[in-house]
């Protein structure tokens, strides 16, 4: 079973607004690839066709080998999503919140307990579990989100500019957890951003620029030994 994302000729418009314009993208399992876009690219767009918020005209989105029109349950049982706006309840302790996203999930009991701890446990969170979320700095509240969205066990991570607000320690400790998850336990991911510090060398990179894909390939094949951030604003410059 094909365990990574593929996304084939998607194509969305609000009105005569065209957003994204026949996207194309594939992301292998144990890989992390940065969707790099200025304010206005389509990021938020697309993942709101990859997670069947919007439905695409045209196009196709697989997750896992499962294809998100025709087996939208199964391709969405495969996927943990950590959207832009944060979503914990700060009145309910780091485990209660995981806790109840569980039970949603059909969890409970023992097999609840376990995955929260293992989960928790993945993103150096295991000794707060028991504080409430408002008690939390931005970073830890992040990565409970992350947490969160592995508890069952997804094979295709999605995040929604992650790091929006935090601290420059924050944003790295964040951005390492993230690609440790790819690297050690196998996950696909798509890490969406306008932030190019955030993309190391060896990871895949698709910039996204009014609603089409400019650049994709390794970091390093599309910087080419130069700054990417230099690089990603010649880009966005040109194609303006
Ligand atoms: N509901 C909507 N109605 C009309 N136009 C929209 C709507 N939502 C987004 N757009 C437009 O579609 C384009 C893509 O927006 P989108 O939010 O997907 O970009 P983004 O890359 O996520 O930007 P940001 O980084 O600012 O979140 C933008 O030009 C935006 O103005």
């Amino acid at each position: 079973m094909d365990a990574g994302l593929r996304v084939q000729d998607l194509s969305y418009r609000y009105g005569a607004k065209v957003a994204l314009d026949a996207v194309s993208l594939a992301v292998e399992p144990g890989r992390f690839c940065a969707l790099l876009g200025p304010n206005g690219a389509g990021k938020s767009t697309l993942f709101a066709l990859l997670t069947g918020l919007l439905a695409a005209p045209a196009g196709a989105v697989h997750v896992a080998g499962h294809d998100i029109r025709t087996h939208p349950t199964r391709a969405l049982a495969r996927m943990g999503v950590v959207f832009q706006a944060p979503t914990l309840d700060l009145d309910l302790t780091v485990a209660q919140n995981l806790r109840y996203f569980a039970a949603l999930q059909g969890l409970s009991g023992r097999a609840a307990s376990g995955r929260i701890e293992r989960a928790l446990d993945r993103l150096g969170m295991a000794e707060r579990a028991n504080e409430t979320a408002r008690a939390l700095n931005g970073g830890h509240r992040r990565r409970a989100e992350i947490a969160r969205a592995l508890l069952h066990d997804p094979a295709v991570l999605l995040l929604d500019e992650p790091t929006v607000g935090l601290d420059a320690s924050a944003r790295a400790a964040i951005t390492a957890h993230v690609h440790q998850l790819a690297r050690d336990d196998g996950l696909t991911v798509l890490w969406a951003t306008h932030l190019v510090d955030e993309v190391e060398p060896t990871d895949e990179l698709v910039i996204l620029h009014q609603g089409r894909v400019l650049r994709q390939a390794t970091a390093g094949a599309v910087a080419r030994g130069a700054p990417l951030t230099q690089v990603f604003l010649d880009l966005t410059r040109a194609a303006a």
